[in-house]
């Protein structure tokens, strides 16, 4: 099942929920990962250059200037990734080969010069870009563990390395209360969008898909079943004398029977179906894999699911179009005109039963 289709399930897994939080992430994230992935190889550079000037290493600086081309090409690979774990194992490697470049950089120092130490910047500058707890944590590690090599087979006294570890702490700290900060903020705008998005896509009386989204989700799921070659059917359902309700009861009573037919349908209905508020007291449903006699028996079983639901002048009633979609790739105007046409033929027949559409 299409993606899509499957996002506006109101019982969406936690699981469904996080992944999809996760791409959120990469996509909102993704060019500022990339954009500190340029700065962080310019940082690099310019870092070698200024150190090649003010203190000599046993190193060429032409070979630890070799290292932006791993860095660029990183950053540059960055540039379209929206894929959350590609993301994160990129912006890795790129924390990777700057601790192999301050390792580099360091190489040769002489014990009475004070250390300086890039690497303390790099937990507070990527605290924000980690889409997750995992990728932070390995992070945070290469980050404290990366120069260790320099420190431990260098010319580094016990004093430097205890200073180095305490400013280490701070960094680390720091950033994870940045990124939790941050993370908490990105939630919060992504629940804030999921909200607005499902208010412009769902009938707020019956909660029920609005008529736009439900053709655009019914037009992806008939491309999959298309593809598939699987059956699928549009059942078209108008209540029946829904006026005289209004007009005898007062609008409450119809907002009621409307409710009480949109719970009705959805008890009747599978996970996989996909219901749509077409207009006033027009509703539609596509039932993907079912063929015609199927659907005309659940169908059937809805109608008098309905039938159960009381007015206060007698029973709900609903009449019925039902439409299988035709092998050759109908198209979904088509099929729901043609589920439509059969509700019509419904009406005209008594109402308060099923018609089903001839093939086209
Ligand atoms: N209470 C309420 N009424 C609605 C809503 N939307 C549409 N209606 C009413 O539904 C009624 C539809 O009336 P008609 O199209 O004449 O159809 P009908 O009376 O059901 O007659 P048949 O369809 O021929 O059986 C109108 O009175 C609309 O005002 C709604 O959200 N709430």
């Amino acid at each position: 099942m299409h993606y899509l289709f499957a996002e506006h399930r109101h019982h969406a897994s936690d699981a469904d929920q996080r992944r999809e939080y996760r791409h959120y992430l990469a996509r909102q994230m993704g060019p500022m990962i990339h954009a500190l992935m340029l700065m962080a190889a310019l940082a690099y550079g310019v870092g070698v250059v200024a150190s090649a000037l003010i203190r000599s290493s046993p190193l060429p600086v032409l070979l630890r200037l070799a290292l932006l081309l791993p860095l660029l090409l990183v950053a540059m690979a960055t540039r379209h990734v929206r894929r959350p774990r590609t993301l994160s194992l990129l912006a890795l490697l790129c924390v990777l080969l700057l601790e192999i470049g301050i390792n580099l950089n360091s190489f040769g120092h002489v014990p009475e010069q004070p250390l300086v130490m890039p690497g303390l910047l790099l937990p507070v500058a990527s605290s924000v870009i980690w889409l997750g707890r995992w990728d932070f944590a390995a992070a945070m590690a290469m980050c404290a563990l990366g120069p260790l090599p320099v420190l431990l087979l260098g010319n580094t006294d016990d004093v430097q390395i205890f200073q180095y570890f305490v400013y280490m702490a701070i960094a680390i700290s720091l950033s994870a209360v940045l990124r939790a900060f941050m993370a908490r903020t990105l939630f919060a705008q992504f629940r804030l969008e999921q909200q607005l998005r499902e208010q412009a896509y769902t009938d707020g009386l019956t909660g029920l898909l609005l008529r736009n989204r439900f053709l655009e989700l019914a037009r992806l799921a008939l491309d999959d079943i298309h593809r598939q070659q699987k059956p699928a059917c549009m059942l078209f359902l108008d209540a029946d004398h829904f006026k005289q309700l209004n007009d005898d009861y007062g609008h409450a009573a119809g907002d009621a029977a409307l409710i009480a037919l949109a719970t009705a349908m959805r008890g009747q209905m599978r996970p996989n179906d996909l219901i749509g508020r077409i207009g006033g007291e027009e509703f539609a449903i596509l039932l993907p894999g079912l063929d015609l006699e199927l659907a005309g028996q659940r169908a059937e079983q809805l109608r008098v699911a309905v039938r159960a639901i009381l007015r206060p002048d007698g029973p709900l009633t609903v009449s019925i179009g039902v439409a299988e979609c035709d092998q050759a790739g109908e198209n979904i105007g088509s099929l729901l005109a043609r589920a439509d046409q059969a509700m019509r033929q419904a009406k005209r027949g008594g109402r308060d039963r099923i018609v089903s559409a001839p093939g086209c």
